[in-house]
């Protein structure tokens, strides 16, 4: 009788509690975190939903940039973060030693060995483990170390324009493209560096046992589940997955890991942990990948540099530096093709080299001590690294117990604080007028004080005791892969075609696509196509893609654009499905 009246109670009042305790929830996160002096939108500051709503739609970057310049230096983003846009922040967030940690965002980020999370020197948030790791291994990234290197990315790069002129450059008329082929050399130069093994990208043209459409796929889920971390927990990281995981009911391995495995068992003796004799790399002179390398770190300190965490190393290798890598490599091209008159002043540079005799190797490649010297080349990886980082989120770290005071506001111990590279890179008083623009002159025409500056407020590699470890090889591969493929080729964006971006249902012509490069983090929604309405134009509702006819619809996890040949009365002929890029170009061999 008395449970009866309790039941009936609360089947009357269920609604008002659980109004009330959704009225709690959102007042406790506009309230409780001591960040109501920091401007944003009202909705940001309830729930971490209008974030993860906002990364998921896409292009959050973008969105982050109009709040930075509607609030200021200072955004509340969510009830517990704060973006910050003002370039001194950085040395405060980032320096050594300053007490700030990584946030669970990067926890997110942890693949899975058999049901474990990985801690990789990446998404490692354990700072005292962090450093201890990265001390073993600085020595393999340092400039000096990479050099010797130069040759496999000169392996790579021959292969690269060899495979480009046979499939287009010989082929007038075949189209390019070019932002795929980037993707497939950067993941093929990682593999090279860090297991004396290119893994077949460029060879086959194709992405290999699907490695990268799995780092994207991690990276999507990654950005999105990052808004809320705790929701990992529910979906991959959950304790049930893992415990079968563990049992071997259930193989959670992330495929970047299977795939970093399969590489080590080639390499590495089971019972001695260290290097197979038979696999040890016999060359003249003698050939050291990361993975040899890595190798040596265990045999002098086994207790920190486990198996473990050498397939940890090697992971963050392919994980954290081919995708970012591609998506730069992509930006020097686009906008060297969106700016003709830069195109131009880079070709002058280049070819001034070759009459100078500077540029002089048979194989027609450059070396790193030329190219570094180049005025023209250097400004123009700047400026594209700087109008389009890789990364599109802030770089999320917690704020120390005692709070911190940051462009002349108090915030908070335990706020999640972070830089976001595009909304820093967006600020006039640092970089000079029009900061949307590509203009590599900027870097050329500065002071030298204003160039200390504009350097130090780069924020494209990350900054301080987390940095980008493996910046060096990055821009070793971009200085040496664009003279070599400029002197080669000629690169146009292909006029006559229109790219239609593939992540709208009803899908809208824009001439000479210039969506989405696809930002890490950032990359554009993937949705399948319902419709293809193209100009007024009915386009056949049939679309071929990589050997699968589909009708109407794409299936929802792969990214295509679409591309459509017009005939003279402005209608389509020929739709095509690319991936994800802007780059759709025409390659043709160079005369000069
Ligand atoms: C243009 C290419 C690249 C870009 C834009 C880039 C960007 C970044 C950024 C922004 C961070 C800092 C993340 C943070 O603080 O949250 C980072 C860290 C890192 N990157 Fe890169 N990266 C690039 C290439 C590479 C390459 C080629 C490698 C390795 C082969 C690499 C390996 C790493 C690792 C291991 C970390 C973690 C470092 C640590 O915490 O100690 N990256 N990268």
């Amino acid at each position: 009788m008395f449970l009866d009246l309790v039941l009936e109670f609360f089947r009357s009042y269920l609604g008002l509690f659980l109004l009330w305790g959704v009225g709690s929830w959102l007042a406790y996160n506009r309230y409780a975190y001591g960040l109501n002096h920091i401007p944003g939108p009202k909705l940001a500051s309830l729930t971490n939903f209008w974030r993860l709503f906002v990364v998921y739609g896409r292009r959050a970057e973008l969105e982050y940039i109009r709040l930075h310049e509607k609030y200021g230096s200072l955004v509340r983003l969510g009830p517990n973060l704060v973006s910050v846009s003002d370039a001194s922040a950085i040395p405060v967030i980032y320096a050594l030693n300053a007490g700030f940690i990584k946030s669970d965002f990067y926890k997110v980020q942890q693949t899975l060995a058999k049901g474990q999370p990985l801690l990789t020197l990446f998404t490692s948030t354990d700072e005292g483990y962090h450093s201890k790791l990265r001390r073993a291994v600085s020595n393999a990234y340092a400039m000096s170390t990479l050099v010797q290197s130069e040759p496999y990315i000169d392996s790579t790069t021959t292969e690269f324009i060899r495979q480009i002129q046979s499939r287009f450059a010989d082929k007038p008329g075949k189209i390019c493209d070019l932002g795929f082929w980037l993707q497939l050399f950067a993941f093929d130069v990682i593999g090279e560096l860090t297991y004396s093994k290119r893994l077949g990208f460029i060879e086959n043209g194709i992405d290999v046992e699907g490695i990268i459409s799995s780092i994207e796929g991690m990276l999507d889920y990654a950005a999105v589940v990052g808004q809320m971390p705790g929701l990992d927990k529910l979906l991959i990281k959950n304790p049930i997955r893992k415990f079968c995981s563990k049992l071997g009911l259930l193989n959670s391995n992330t495929y970047m890991v299977s795939f970093a495995r399969k590489r080590l068992d080639e390499r590495v003796d089971p019972l001695t942990g260290l290097e197979k004799l038979e696999a040890k790399l016999v060359t003249d002179p003698p050939r050291r990948d990361f993975l040899s390398r890595f190798l040596e770190a265990h045999k002098k300190d086994p207790d920190m540099i486990t198996n473990q965490r050498v397939l940890a190393l090697t992971v963050a290798n392919v994980f954290a530096g081919s995708d970012t890598t591609a998506i730069s490599l992509r930006a020097v091209f686009y906008y060297l093709l969106k700016n003709p008159a830069d195109m131009q002043s880079l070709l002058n540079e280049i070819f001034e080299q070759k009459r100078n005799g500077k540029f002089a190797r048979a194989d027609g490649l450059v070396d790193w001590k030329v190219v570094r010297e180049l005025p023209f080349l250097d400004a123009v990886v700047k400026e594209a690294l700087r109008c389009h980082p890789a990364t599109g989120l802030p770089l999320e770290r917690i704020t120390p117990k005692a709070g911190i005071t940051v462009c002349g506001k108090f915030i908070p111990g335990g706020t999640i604080i972070g830089c976001n590279a595009w909304t820093v890179h967006n600020d006039a008083s640092v970089f000079g007028e029009a900061p949307k623009e590509f203009r590599p002159r900027r870097w050329i025409d500065a002071s030298q004080d204003q160039r200390r500056l504009m350097e130090n407020s780069i924020l494209t590699f990350g900054a301080g005791s987390r940095t980008c470890i493996g910046k060096n090889i990055s821009l070793l591969e971009m200085y040496k892969l664009i003279p070599a493929f400029l002197m080669k080729f000629q690169v146009s964006q292909e006029g006559t075609f229109c790219a239609i971006s593939g992540h709208y249902n009803s899908l809208s012509a824009f001439q000479n696509g210039t969506k989405a490069l696809s930002s890490t983090w950032a990359t554009p929604l993937k949705l399948g196509v319902q419709n293809i309405v193209c100009d007024g134009s009915s386009a056949a509702a049939e679309v071929k893609a990589e050997n699968t006819v589909c009708k109407n619809r794409l299936p929802f996890t792969t990214e295509y654009r679409w591309v459509c040949s017009f005939n003279d009365e402005n209608k389509i002929v020929k739709i095509n499905a690319y991936m994800d890029t802007d780059l759709v170009t025409r390659v043709i061999e160079q005369n000069s």
